[in-house]
């Protein structure tokens, strides 16, 4: 008979996860408080979104990690310099996008999970300051950049990600102030995406603010796609929009019907020309590897278990998954790592949708490469090259990993009584925005 499977001790690698996440936390504390990013190798600290301005952004994106971990003082320690330390009245332009998926959905995860009013207004704060971006487009898709303190906006020229990964935070602010002008922007931008789709009912990825123009032909399910597809379907799980669901059926369909494709008995989603279905290149973004999770809570387990077979091959082969990947000779065009998530965020988007351990285990195996492989002096680091032997680390912690595969494991490991595992929802940057049980 085969050898049984191994009945692993789950909490007790929760709790590995736990100590290395709280070690990572008090290197931030002591070395680099309200620095957007700790840089792991020397201690020092790093701007994120415009040098010179950090706004503690690690310290935003770890408040609903920690409270998950059930570790309330360090939650307490984050939320403390953030309502003695947070001020977004900066004259200096922001990404809408990268602004909206960390500080409006960390400090609105960060109410979620506490209850502190004061961080509900400063997610509706911030969120104001972005809607200009919005509101002085002539399409409703909003400009790339928006200044804080003046409202001025730029750069028209943007894609379906940075237009319409919006309705996740913006729907729970206008479903708790009550003010419906969030969503509203935010489902409205996803529309003329949508209603710009081919023929064959696929999206290029860049297009123009102010033309409504498609600025490229080819389709792709990783950047700048992704997150457009995502947030589709997750209008529909957090608010009931049947329309969204919809757009969210229409496309899919389409890209399982033009841009799957099989190799070496393996399934990948290559970038295909948006008008005529050709395959157009057959790398893959390592942030691809989500969409193994979306098809697998939208109902195609199938599907998504097979693309996560895919990319479970490549991480078996590289350890820690490149940047990108070449499948047709499982090669790394960009041997680089900047401690990506994806690949565990799609193992609990399965796991929570099958039960199924093989989920658990390769998360497990992408904590372990993880540690040995980023763990520095104060904190983890990036990767240049995962090929090297051993891998060469750089000087840089992203800010998604204090909320994003973190927390994917320990929810993965923890069974922790603090999230519903039958009731919830993470936002595409890992907040919890539904499930917090206090
Ligand atoms: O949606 C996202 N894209 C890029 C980052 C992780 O790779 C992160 O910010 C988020 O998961
Ligand atoms: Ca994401």
């Amino acid at each position: 008979a085969g050898s049984a499977p191994v009945r692993r001790d789950w909490k007790a690698v929760a709790e590995e996860v736990r100590g290395e996440f709280l070690w990572a936390w008090r290197n931030y504390v002591e070395h680099a408080l309200g620095a957007d990013h700790i840089k792991p190798i020397s201690g020092g600290r790093e701007d994120f979104f415009v040098p010179g301005h950090s706004v503690g952004l690690s310290a935003v994106e770890a408040v609903d990690t920690l409270w998950l971990m059930g570790a309330d003082d360090e939650a307490g320690q984050a939320v403390e310099w953030i309502k003695n330390n947070l001020d977004f009245g900066i004259d200096a332009p922001f990404q809408v996008f990268e602004t909206n998926i960390r500080m409006v959905g960390g400090l609105a995860a960060a109410h979620h999970c506490t209850g502190d009013p004061r961080l509900l207004e400063l997610a509706v704060d911030i969120a104001d300051r972005l809607l200009p971006a919005f509101t002085a487009s002539p399409t409703g898709l909003p400009y790339r950049y928006v200044n804080l303190a003046t409202g001025a906006v730029s750069g028209p020229e943007t894609n379906i990600v940075e237009v319409g990964t919006y309705v996740a935070e913006f729907g729970v602010l206008s479903e708790w102030t009550g003010d419906r002008r969030y969503f509203d922007v935010a489902k409205q931008a996803m529309r003329v995406v949508f209603d710009k789709r081919t023929e064959l009912g696929l999206l290029p990825h860049d297009i123009h603010a102010e033309t409504g123009e498609w600025r490229n032909r080819t389709a792709t399910v990783g950047p700048p796609g992704d997150s457009y597809y995502e947030y589709l379907w997750d209008g529909f799980v957090l608010f009931g929009d049947e329309e969204l669901r919809h757009w969210y059926e229409v496309l899919t369909g389409a890209i399982l019907d033009h841009q799957a494709e099989v190799h070496d008995g393996l399934l990948w989603f290559p970038q295909v020309d948006a008008f005529t279905g050709e395959v157009a290149d057959r790398s893959q973004s390592v942030l691809a590897s989500f969409y193994a999770g979306l098809l697998g809570e939208s109902g195609r387990v199938e599907q998504g278990r097979r693309y996560h077979d895919a990319w479970n091959a490549a991480q078996d082969r590289f350890g820690v998954l490149p940047t990108s990947l070449d499948y047709t000779s499982m090669s790394a065009p960009d041997p680089s790592n900047a401690l990506r998530p994806e690949f565990a965020d799609s193992a609990l988007m399965l796991w929570l949708a099958t039960g199924d351990e093989i989920f658990r285990e390769r998360a497990h195996t992408h904590f372990r490469n993880m540690v040995s492989a980023s763990k520095a002096d104060y904190g983890f680091a990036s990767l240049t090259d995962v090929t090297a032997k051993p891998p060469v680390q750089e000087d840089t912690c992203p800010g998604y990993w204090w909320s994003e595969q973190m927390k994917y494991y320990w929810l993965l490991f923890s069974d922790t009584p603090r999230f519903d595992y039958r009731r919830n929802y993470l936002s595409t940057e890992a907040n919890v925005l539904r499930g917090a049980i206090r």
